[in-house]
């Protein structure tokens, strides 16, 4: 999925059809995943929408209930990455007020072929106030890193105690991220 969001909520409750799994080592969509956080079990049921061939004709369904939404590009893709202004425009104005957002350039294992520089995610990323990381579904980079942080954060919301330090996700984030060196893909 690249140029599009994935949702992932904590409830139970019927979804759009999910996506077959990519054949990448660690799926980044498509199937439910339990992340404990600090000894609870947070579910994220996630949720795969079209890809940007079909756009328009993707419902408000997949993203208006949804808690969080990861949006994928491919740092290989220009369009990709242009798509996620249209996405983070569209999520603004249907999806839920609260909703955590979160941007990743995926595929960071394929250097090589990179046409989008971690900056200019950065730099998006911060014009949104969203976290942000590159990931690579091959390698496993930051994957589940994604899904932690997203987890924390509903977890943090859903139940935060009165002393209870405030968690802020793009701090956690940055400070666990790992960033693709030049010369290795991990
Ligand atoms: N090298 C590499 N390949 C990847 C990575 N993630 C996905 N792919 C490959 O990229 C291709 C497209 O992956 P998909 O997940 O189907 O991409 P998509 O954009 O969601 O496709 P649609 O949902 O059909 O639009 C597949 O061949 C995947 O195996 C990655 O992190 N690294």
């Amino acid at each position: 999925m690249t140029g599009t969001p994935g949702a992932a909520a904590t409830r139970d409750g019927e979804g759009p059809e999910r996506s077959p799994p990519c054949s990448p080592s660690y799926d980044l969509t498509g199937k439910n995943k339990v992340v404990t956080v600090d000894g609870v079990k947070v579910k994220l049921q996630i949720w795969d929408t079209a890809g940007q061939e079909r756009f328009r004709s993707v419902t408000h369904a997949y993203y208006r209930d949804a808690q969080a939404l990861l949006l994928l590009y491919d740092i290989t893709n220009k369009s990709s990455f242009d798509n996620i202004r249209a996405w983070l425009t569209e999520i603004h104005e249907y999806a839920q007020r609260d909703v955590v957002i979160m941007l990743l350039g995926n595929k960071a294992d394929v250097s090589s072929e990179r046409v989008i520089r971690s900056e200019e995610g950065e730099m998006l990323a911060r014009e949104y106030g969203v976290p942000f990381m590159e990931t690579s579904a091959k390698t496993g980079m930051n994957v589940e890193l994604a899904f932690l942080a997203i987890a924390k954060e509903l977890k943090y919301r859903a139940g935060r105690q009165a002393d209870e330090p405030s968690f802020q996700i793009r701090d956690y984030v940055e400070s666990q991220k790992r960033r693709p060196s030049c010369c290795s893909f991990l």
